[in-house]
């Protein structure tokens, strides 16, 4: 007892006086409660450090393209099962020529379903360089779609596919019985525009070319490089790029007894157009809309309108005995687009269609 009167006369000396008449004022009391908060705050704080939350802020690394998911499709891609194969390679910093590369394969999915189609990364494709020769000589169908970045230079994920590519020894033997496509992704403003793309295609070209031509004819690149220019409309290049590879896609994967045909869900499930080619002098085509009482002019199948062509090029080339015809239409001042917002850049006021044989 004597030792607890004593150490409450010492808490009164150092324990202030409001403090020990807020614990009722017992001093000991006061000075008890005091520590225990004390203990408690010493324990959050090195909670807090132990989480981390206090440790200094560590510089942030600079984003990395997420991994790429392996498509489910893919699952059964590597089986040996007697199928006919094509591999979609793609080289991308940003993710568009991955995005292309995706669609393509999915959209080739639904036309030719015997056939599989595997979409790859360059850098995944071989470990090592010598990997990339033994496995492309098993490929007889690839497209690859290819950025240009920097100094006309390859996307990170191509980049040692490119040297191993360029700088490599003779390859014509090997190469003699792939069939190839390349889609380029690049800008105009740039000077080396596609550059990686061209050189990739220009050397898969020259280098089986020797062997071609000695023993047989036949073209080992399906269709010219396509230039994707994303100073315009990048999604443009590749759907015009694509009219022309699906034909030659049609004759190497489809068999004959194939029904499927070139009317696979995807062109089904686009609304059908019926193209008059009508002369300038005939006044009977002039104007067959039709306005109601309110005044709403009314377009549709039995009421069309017409709008003048702005653009018309053929894409392939006059040598091909084939025709891919590529057209805008421009709708402004059909009414059937609003042209405030035209000119507000809202909503576009050119239709592209392409007719292809
Ligand atoms: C920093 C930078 C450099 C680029 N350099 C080139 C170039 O040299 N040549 C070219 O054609 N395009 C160049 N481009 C355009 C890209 O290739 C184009 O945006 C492409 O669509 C990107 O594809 P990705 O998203 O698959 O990486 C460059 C773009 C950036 C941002």
């Amino acid at each position: 007892m004597a030792a607890l009167e004593a150490a409450r006369s010492w808490a009164a000396s150092v324990v202030p006086p409001e403090l020990a008449a807020a614990a009722g004022g017992d001093p000991l009391a006061a000075l008890a409660a005091t520590a225990a908060a004390l203990v408690a705050g010493l324990l959050i704080v090195a909670v807090w450090f132990r989480s981390g939350a206090g440790a200094p802020s560590k510089p942030v690394a600079a984003p990395v393209r997420p991994a790429p998911l392996k498509l489910e499709a893919d699952a059964d891609a590597d089986a040996d099962d007697g199928r006919k194969r094509v591999t979609v390679f793609f080289g991308t910093q940003t993710g568009t020529a991955e995005g292309f590369a995706k669609s393509m394969a999915e959209e080739a999915r639904a036309r030719y379903e015997k056939v599989v189609f595997k979409v790859v990364d360059l850098d995944d494709y071989a470990q090592e360089d010598e990997e990339y020769e033994e496995k492309l000589k098993k490929e007889t169908v690839v497209l690859f779609f290819l950025a240009t970045y920097g100094d006309g230079e390859p996307t990170d994920n191509a980049a040692r596919f490119f040297k191993w590519f360029t700088e490599g020894k003779e390859k014509e033997v090997w190469l003699k019985d792939l069939k190839y496509a390349v889609f380029g992704l690049g800008n105009r403003q740039y000077e080396h525009f596609n550059k990686v793309a061209k050189v990739v295609d220009e050397l898969l070209e020259e280098q089986g070319m020797t062997f071609n031509l000695l023993v047989y004819l036949g073209g080992k690149r399906l269709v010219p490089v396509g230039l994707g220019d994303d100073d315009q409309c990048i999604e443009d290049d590749f759907t015009a790029w694509k009219e022309l590879v699906w034909p030659e896609l049609d004759q190497l994967l489809r068999d004959e007894d194939d029904t499927t045909g070139a009317s696979t869900p995807y062109t089904a499930a686009i609304p059908e157009y019926r193209v008059v080619f009508i002369d300038k002098s005939d006044l009977s085509f002039q104007d067959r809309s039709w306005t109601l009482a309110n005044g709403t002019r009314v377009i549709d199948i039995h009421h069309p309108c017409r709008s003048n062509v702005s653009v018309r090029k053929e894409l392939h080339k006059p040598a091909s005995d084939r025709s891919c015809i590529h057209l805008e239409f421009d709708i402004s001042g059909t009414g059937l687009v609003d042209n405030a917002l035209v000119q507000l850049g809202v909503v576009h006021s050119i239709i592209k269609v392409y007719l292809c044989t």
